[in-house]
């Protein structure tokens, strides 16, 4: 399985939902660095389940215990290894997928590829669950970052038909930055949030679910970061951003918007400010040719519904080898959106981590 990312700092995701826990191991980190564990327990809490109604109702406290790689709160520079307990699996809930796989999750294909030995309890490998030892990752790597100035921020950008405001696309606010990394439910613009959870709530109700967008930024980046073609920022933060469960599409900058504008409109304007070169607008999301100009990176990612609803649906018996009705029980997310926002911060902060 390729649950592997990064080649500078590399990190190896492990374990399933229901298994006996999940974990990370993070290779290349330099020596020395000191570690705020409760910093990393703030991004594990905001991304954690159990939380409100926009979440699954499974309870984990997600603590991560450090096994190796510090000695005290100092990396050593050997592998670190954090491991999460799962305690609240109710495995009985998939008893009736075995051989019907759910529309939309990643039941049919592993039943495929793995030759039917997956282990499908909670989405088994491919669950979402495995995004809390992402998080402990990124929130290691993301302190490295923050001593060479470079600040992530991500917030839910949309639900549904809801949205909330952009980042400023040229200057990200320290205090927004601050504001959006303590959140459970990051918004600019606090006003949505009733409206979103309403949007949340509604398609819950009617035993639906629904996606959204999140936008993240990469604050304090230098110009010259990347290279041209396969190892482009673009190329390497969106194969870090599709390594997380249910995002199906990403843009940088204005994205599919700038094919429609003519090259005068879309073009960022170069200039001098407090004798640095700094664009007036950036609708490249900070990157040219692959590599970084100093303005802000920014992207958006779409996450689609949740798979696993509570409506009736049609799918396959793959023994029988006939059509079938599927009902599906458990504790799902209607809306993956909030608790994926740290995620997105997480696998940039690796991503950019290795870029570096
Ligand atoms: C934080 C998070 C929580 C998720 N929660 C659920 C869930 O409760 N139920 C579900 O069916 N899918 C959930 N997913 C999505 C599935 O894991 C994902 O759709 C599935 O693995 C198939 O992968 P794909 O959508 O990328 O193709 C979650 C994903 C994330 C990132
Ligand atoms: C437990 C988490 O999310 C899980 C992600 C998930 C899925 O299919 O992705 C399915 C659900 O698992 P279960 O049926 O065991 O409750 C979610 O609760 C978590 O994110 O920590």
């Amino acid at each position: 399985m390729s649950s592997t990312y990064g080649e500078k700092i590399k990190i190896s995701v492990f374990g399933e939902s229901h298994g006996n826990g999940i974990g990370v191991v993070i290779d290349g980190l330099p020596a020395g660095v000191k570690i705020d564990m409760d910093k990393v327990l703030v991004q594990m809490s905001r991304r954690a389940p159990g939380k409100d109604k926009t979440a699954t109702p499974r309870k984990e406290s997600d603590l991560p215990k450090v096994l190796s790689g510090m000695l005290g709160d100092t990396l050593t520079g050997a592998p670190l290894c954090a491991v999460i307990e799962n305690t609240n699996t109710k495995s009985g809930d998939y008893g009736n997928l075995l051989n019907c796989p759910r529309p939309g999750h990643s039941d049919y294909t592993a039943y495929v590829k793995y030759n039917a030995s997956n282990d499908i309890r909670g989405g088994g490998h491919f669950s979402g669950r495995l995004t809390a030892p992402i998080v402990f990752a990124g929130a290691i790597c993301r302190q490295i970052l923050e001593e060479k100035g470079i600040k992530i921020a991500a917030h839910i950008a949309s639900i549904g038909n809801v949205n909330d405001k952009s980042f400023n696309p040229v200057s990200i606010d320290d205090k927004l930055i601050n504001k959006l990394n303590n959140s459970s439910f990051a918004l600019i613009d606090d006003s949505v949030e009733e409206k979103m959870r309403a949007e949340v709530e509604s398609a819950r109700l009617a035993q639906d679910s629904i996606g959204g967008t999140i936008e993240c930024a990469v604050s304090g980046i230098e110009a010259g970061i990347g290279e041209p073609m396969f190892e482009g920022v673009e190329g390497v933060i969106a194969k870090a951003v599709f390594g997380v469960p249910a995002i199906k599409g990403i843009e940088f900058g204005k994205g599919f918007e700038l094919s429609k504008m003519r090259g005068s409109q879309s073009n960022d304007p170069f200039e001098y400010k407090d004798g640095k070169v700094v664009t007036k607008t950036n609708n490249c999301g900070g990157i040219l040719g692959g590599i970084t100009n100093g303005m802000p990176v920014i992207f958006r990612a779409g996450v689609k519904p949740t798979p696993s609803i509570s409506k009736e649906q049609d799918t396959v018996d793959l023994q029988k080898k006939e059509n079938a009705k599927l009902v599906i029980n458990g504790r799902h997310d209607p809306c993956i959106v909030p608790r994926a926002v740290p995620v997105i911060e997480a696998v940039t902060a690796v991503a950019i981590l290795n870029l570096l």
